[in-house]
């Protein structure tokens, strides 16, 4: 039987206080759990200086986003066929969850071997401090299983716009791993016949729900600490509060600002093994608001588990990465965090 994705994510076993989020209606003052000694750099305030934003139903949308994908490794697309309404809808369902009183979103807590439910970041266990951030994990139909628990009636609100929303984003993202393999000179009809053709059909995400409540001291607080995405590409709502930062070689930290209707794309780790390192995979963080709260929807794209992902053939110069299954990445990743692309490096 395949591999699913969450059973890629299942090998990890993590201590419970990386796990449950603070009770962040509860604090006045930013607790020392949460207080990161070295303060975040500001933002480049370099002109212009902000990842392009690209209509997908422009005529050379494909050299557009091949061109972001090498300079940026991220991107904002508008005219991408995803209703608002929808969107609206499923950023409401979160906002409710993330309001719900602590002890009730405890019953969906993700369980220490688990992949899905509530709870603080995954890369947590890696830093010293934690982070001023409460998440929510769905993968294949985990959704239902959380929801019963956070709401026993009437869960299937909740279950239904995530199906939903999850059905448009894996269709939205095949249309943009189009473009993007376009802009590495692969063709559809070459993809079908070569040994990347998984990528064609199979490819399935995780969502992650994500809240960063308005923080007390926020200069000194970290939302989601700095890390690169595993899978293909990732796509993300995020509401009107500003957060997302992503680290540009030579410039510094580079805001990626709220842009109404837009979806932020964004190149992960396997990508960048497809494309040989000729797109980088986005170093990024979110820092928190003083007054507004931030919420956002990222969906993660990649490959079955036990798909083979390498650096495609019809590239130029010798592979920069061996060959591994997604599977063996995510347990490197979860084990190394970002020196994860190093130990495959040829
Ligand atoms: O919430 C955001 O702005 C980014 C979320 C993110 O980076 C992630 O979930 O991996
Ligand atoms: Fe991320």
């Amino acid at each position: 039987m395949a591999t699913s994705l969450s059973h890629a994510y299942k090998d990890t076993h993590i201590q419970l206080s990386h796990i449950i989020p603070l009770d962040f209606g509860s604090v006045r003052h930013l607790p020392d759990s949460h207080v990161w000694s070295a303060a975040h750099e500001a933002p480049a305030r370099a002109e212009g200086a902000a990842p392009p934003v690209i209509d997908l139903q422009a005529p050379d949308a494909a050299g557009l986003v091949g061109e972001a994908c090498r300079g940026w490794g991220v991107f904002q697309v508008t005219n991408h066929e995803v209703p608002g309404a929808l969107v609206e809808e499923v950023e409401g369902h979160a906002r409710r969850l993330f309001g719900l009183p602590a002890e009730r979103k405890a019953r969906a807590l993700r369980t220490p071997s688990g992949a899905t439910g509530y709870g603080v970041a995954r890369i947590s266990p890696f830093f010293p401090k934690l982070m001023w951030h409460e998440g929510f994990t769905i993968m294949g139909g985990s959704a239902v299983e959380h929801a019963k628990q956070l709401w026993p009636h009437h869960y299937h609100h909740f279950c239904d716009a995530m199906d939903k929303y999850q059905k448009k984003m894996k269709s939205v993202a095949y249309k943009i791993l189009l473009l993007i393999l376009k802009a590495l000179g692969v063709d559809e009809e070459e993809l079908i016949s070569s040994s990347s053709s998984f990528l064609m059909y199979q490819s399935d995400g995780a969502l992650q729900l994500n809240s960063y409540p308005s923080c007390p001291n926020p200069s000194r607080a970290i939302g989601l600490a700095l890390h690169t995405d595993s899978l293909l590409l990732t796509i993300l709502h995020q509401n009107d509060t500003d957060g997302l930062q992503i680290l540009q070689e030579g410039v510094g930290w580079v805001r990626v600002p709220p842009i109404p209707g837009a979806l932020v794309v964004n190149i992960g780790d396997l990508m960048h093994i497809l494309s040989n390192g000729e797109f980088p995979t986005m170093c990024h963080r979110v820092v928190p608001n003083e007054t507004s709260h931030r919420f956002t929807m990222a969906y993660f794209y990649g490959p079955p588990a036990d798909s083979v992902v390498a650096p495609l053939p019809n590239l130029p110069g010798p592979p920069r990465f061996r060959a591994a299954t997604v599977k063996e990445y995510i347990g490197l990743k979860n084990k190394h965090l970002e020196k994860a692309l190093s130990l495959i490096q040829i």
